[in-house]
């Protein structure tokens, strides 16, 4: 299957003033097919964002990103290339991006304005997307403080659909909405993909969320994809000793609960990495090589990937043993 959106090798530097420069995300691979749901995780600060900017266009990068065959160019923070209305982004917080003196109508009808829509039409269709989104048939003529958190939400990301994307990045839509409104709209864009057939990347540090909606969860650990896999496989067999703590410390449904794998120790500077692998510091089941080899995203069988020396390319995932000594 050709990828929508294919990312490889992606790396990403802040150039700080008087401090050395970061590098937030390094060598980092991604793909999304239409139709797919992929899951972002990883702890605060491990490049989620960084990433999800550097394949939209919104961030200077390395490396190679290419939307439905082509390659993503960034212009700028704030600009974009028009050719690539295909691919958008939603983010965290709603009303920084409306402006609060302009009908919502107005601002969602804008995406269709720039497409080449006349005005009243702009008009018309926006006011659909309005009540595709599920919000009141008035709404078009309202203001954005008039709304809740979740309805501001759904405002975005009926201004989004203007732009009639095949694809969209969500930076944690949803995190800052209260719990209810956090579930509605979830839903919302899991039955946006489906209904249009469109690719998502959804990012976020809530697991429960991304293992209830994503078809594929890709684990981030200080600026690199460590893990990719089916979500239920990948959940059920993680491969990477961190995505096993990090899946381990989700509270589940049924009481059951998998043992809570400890990490000793913070999440690096992600200016100053450990090198070899960077899991290795913290890592219950590191290996003298660990702390010099610093192991390549290799494909394993069943549509899974990891970064780590415990698995063999090719082969099936090894169910990872619980403590150091039961690793070999
Ligand atoms: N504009 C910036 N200038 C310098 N450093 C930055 C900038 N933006 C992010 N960083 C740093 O880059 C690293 C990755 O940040 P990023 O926001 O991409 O991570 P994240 O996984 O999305 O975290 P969070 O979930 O907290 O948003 C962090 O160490 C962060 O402090």
């Amino acid at each position: 299957m050709t990828a929508l959106l294919e990312a490889t090798g992606v790396s990403v530097d802040y150039h700080r003033r008087g401090a050395p420069a970061l590098r937030a995300v390094d060598g980092a691979d991604l793909s999304l097919a239409r139709g797919e749901i992929l899951g972002l995780v990883g702890e605060s600060g491990c490049g989620k964002s960084t990433l999800g900017r550097a394949v939209v266009g919104l961030q200077p990068a390395a490396g190679e990103i290419r939307f439905d065959g082509r390659p993503v160019v960034p212009l700028g923070r704030r600009r974009r290339d028009p050719g690539m209305r295909g691919l958008q982004m939603v983010f965290q917080d709603p009303y920084a991006s409306l402006n609060p003196r302009r009908y919502v109508g107005d601002q969602v009808g804008d995406g269709y304005l720039l497409g080449g829509t006349s005005r009243p039409e702009a008009l018309r269709k926006a006011g659909e997307l309005l009540e595709r989104v599920g919000l009141p048939a008035d709404a078009a003529r309202r203001y954005p403080h008039e709304f809740s958190g979740g309805q501001r939400q759904r405002i975005a990301i009926a201004r989004t659909l203007a732009a009639e994307p095949s694809c969209i990045v969500a930076d944690e839509p949803i995190s800052a909405l209260d719990a209810s409104a956090q579930a509605s709209v979830a839903n919302l864009l899991v039955d946006l993909v489906r209904e249009l057939d469109m690719g998502l990347v959804f990012i976020s540090h809530d697991l429960s969320v991304v293992r209830q909606i994503a078809d594929r969860t890709a684990v981030m650990y200080l600026g690199r994809v460590v893990e990719v896999g089916p979500t239920r496989e990948l959940w059920s067999s993680p491969a990477h000793p961190y995505t096993r703590a990090l899946i381990s410390a989700v509270p589940r449904a049924d009481g059951a609960g998998v043992l809570p794998v400890e990490l000793p120790g913070d999440v690096p500077d992600p200016a100053r990495p450990p090198g070899g692998c960077r899991f290795h510091p913290r890592c219950p089941l590191a290996l003298p090589e660990c702390s010099r080899d610093d192991p390549p995203l290799v494909a394993l069988r069943g549509g899974r990937s990891v970064a780590c020396v415990l698995q063999t390319p090719g082969e099936p995932v090894r169910p990872l043993a619980t403590r150091r000594k039961d690793a070999t």
